[in-house]
């Protein structure tokens, strides 16, 4: 059976080189011979899985400003497979080739602000830039190729490795809430939120996931009832209005969640409604769990509230848009917000789960004695 399901629309359809399921499914992937980018592009899902096979580095820059491809870990992994597309076109000496590259690095980062895995994943290429700058044009390819793809790549086993400690957390027969999408389609595979629920279902627990649906672009109720559905665990959706009542009730035992900037002292910046989760969790005794890769911890960030907060364009509140599928519901004449993130203070999370262990109770000294991977190159 093809591992491409037929689209509604004829979408230029790149075979994907894994089955789409939800666990083992990636959205973003550099293509053998480092020329070609192939993205899914999750604005159109449920509705079309059309793949994009991209050749420039501006096309990626594109699609990551444009959410074709969302997700902290990977934005990150994209923008280092964009860093490879611009070594392709570049035959040029040391610093013609180290010119092309800081100007790319500057397009990629200026995409999106505030999850940090961007600039980290920009930062770790540009270590690989400097040391085969002088190199010869293929073999420099070559280098950036294997660095991104090492990216992608420990990413995924950071996600499985987080999943597995986030899912002895989890009570077997639990409800678990989760806020718009951190799965496999916001990291190199697997997921980090959704990592943790996948990887208590394969502990043999029995869960059930209830997905905030997510406005203004409904990344749970589009992409993380898509992604679990595929993978067969029980998924409902239900409106972000609905977390309060659904709590109050009893229904929810734990909430999980991604991550896009853990600040130093434990603040952390994820999609917006996170903190109105969180508090409402806070008032009904609710475990609120984050999981997040180290690569989106920025120590560097004091606080929540020294990470800057995306602020994305009016349509994206005015009109619900899925594809060639628009509709106003809001009048003309009336101005809206967008904030795409919000932030969570650590007082309201019980613990994160990363790649070297878990942080709990969520703070500076947790945080620090995590140790840190050494530097890759
Ligand atoms: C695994 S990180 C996912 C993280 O990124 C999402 O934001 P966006 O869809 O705008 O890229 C959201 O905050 C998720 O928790």
């Amino acid at each position: 059976m093809s591992a491409f399901i037929p689209t509604l629309k004829t979408g230029r359809a790149h075979p994907h080189p894994e089955p789409l399921s939800g666990s083992a499914f990636s959205a973003v992937e550099l293509m053998p011979g480092d020329r070609t980018v192939v993205m899914l592009d999750q604005r159109l899902l449920p509705r079309q899985e059309r793949y994009e096979n991209f050749q420039r580095p501006e096309q990626v820059a594109d699609a990551i400003s444009t959410m074709k491809v969302r997700g902290a870990p990977a934005i990150g992994i994209s923008a280092a497979y964009g860093l490879v597309l611009a070594a392709v076109v570049c035959d040029g000496p040391r610093d013609a080739f180290l010119e092309v590259m800081a100007t790319t690095d500057g397009m990629l980062r200026r995409t999106r602000p505030t999850a940090v895995n961007l600039a980290w994943a920009l930062d770790r290429m540009h270590r690989t830039v400097v040391r085969i700058a002088a190199e010869a044009p293929r073999d420099r390819v070559t280098a950036l190729a294997a660095e991104a793809r090492a990216i992608h790549v420990e990413d995924k086993l950071a996600c499985k490795k987080m999943g597995e400690l986030g899912a002895a957390s989890v009570r077997d027969g639990s409800t678990i809430l989760t806020h718009c999408n951190a799965g496999a389609l916001a990291t190199g595979g697997y997921g980090t939120a959704l990592g943790v629920i996948r990887a208590a279902r394969d502990a043999g627990k029995k869960i059930r996931v209830l997905s905030a649906e997510t406005r203004p672009l409904l990344q749970g109720a589009r992409l993380t009832a898509w992604e679990l559905h595929k993978d067969g665990i029980d998924v409902q959706t239900i409106t972000d209005s609905m977390v309060g009542s659904f709590m109050a009730r009893g229904l929810i035992d734990q909430v999980i969640v991604g991550a896009d900037r853990v600040a130093r002292n434990g603040d952390v910046a994820n999609k917006i409604g996170t903190y109105g989760v969180a508090c409402l969790a806070q008032v009904h005794g609710i475990p609120f769990d984050v999981a997040a890769p180290w690569s989106t911890v920025d120590l560097a960030c004091p606080d929540g509230a020294s990470i800057p907060i995306e602020e994305r364009g009016e349509r994206e509140v005015s009109h619900v848009t899925i594809g060639e599928f628009e509709v106003q519901v809001m009048p003309d004449a009336v101005r809206a917000h967008n904030p795409a993130f919000d932030v969570t203070p650590a007082r309201l999370i019980r613990a994160l789960y990363t790649e070297l262990g878990t942080a709990s109770p969520l703070d500076a000294a947790s945080l620090s004695r995590l140790t840190p991977p050494p530097r890759a190159t």
